[in-house]
């Protein structure tokens, strides 16, 4: 099912130090983190406002990975350029933002950037059917959008029908919200192959005392390690 690709771990900086964005950045890759999961949030499409392109482009210099900047934005189109020059590797619209995914997907291509879709947990896989040909990477709510640190909602159902939907296309299948060493098995053993965590990454540790960044990195692996084949 998902043998040919490696589970990758993306902690997102929402849980993170607000003032220390590059160190955090730095020191979560030092413990282990695939990729930096960067949350950006409207306050139109979500109930919350994160930040925008101007720190994406400030926090890039201190990853040496991959960006992979998630949109929680409406309209989107406008803004894509944007975040292609701050750096970002995956831009990740979502479906629900607005009546022309298919376009935005397009445009995000165009721009340099890897193209990811959301969906979120009330949105079917039926949605990206037709977006398969301009996607890298569906992510998959299993939160509602808009805030770090909520309850986990299995979505398992919709990774296995993505998965066979996906077939063998080079398409990540992200997910976001609520992971943690008791949840991320379930999507795992699913078909995710991106795990994106924040709260279960940055607790308990900082800049000053990163270790507990590589300890729940490494949980969240170990759980894994028995269901991701
Ligand atoms: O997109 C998001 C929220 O809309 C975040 O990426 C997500 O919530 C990660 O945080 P946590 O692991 O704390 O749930
Ligand atoms: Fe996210």
């Amino acid at each position: 099912m998902t043998a040919h690709r490696p589970l990758l771990i993306a902690p997102s900086i929402l849980a993170a130090d607000f003032a220390n964005f590059g160190a955090e950045c730095a020191a979560v890759e030092a413990q282990g983190a695939d990729w930096i999961h960067v949350d950006v949030m409207d306050g139109h499409f979500v109930p919350n406002i994160s930040f925008g392109a101007a720190t994406c482009a400030a926090i890039r210099p201190h990853i040496k990975g991959v960006m992979d900047v998630h949109l929680m934005i409406s309209p989107v189109d406008a803004y894509i350029e944007d975040f292609a020059r701050a750096g970002a590797d995956f831009i990740t619209a979502h479906v629900e933002a607005g009546p022309h995914i298919h376009r935005t997907l397009q445009a995000i291509r165009a721009s340099g950037a890897k193209a990811g879709v959301a969906l979120n947990p009330g949105t079917p896989a039926s949605a990206v059917a037709d977006l398969l040909d301009l996607a890298d990477l569906v992510c998959v709510m299993t939160v509602n959008p808009g805030f770090g640190g909520q309850k986990f909602i299995d979505m398992s159902a919709k990774v296995k029908t993505l998965r066979e939907m996906i077939g063998d296309r080079p398409i990540h299948i992200e997910i976001d919200g609520g992971v943690d060493p008791v949840t991320a098995p379930i999507v795992a053993a699913a078909g995710a192959d991106v795990l994106v965590a924040g709260s279960a990454v940055f607790r308990g540790g900082s800049v000053s005392d990163p270790a507990p960044y590589g300890t729940n990195i490494r949980a969240i692996r170990e759980a894994v390690a028995g269901v991701y084949v």
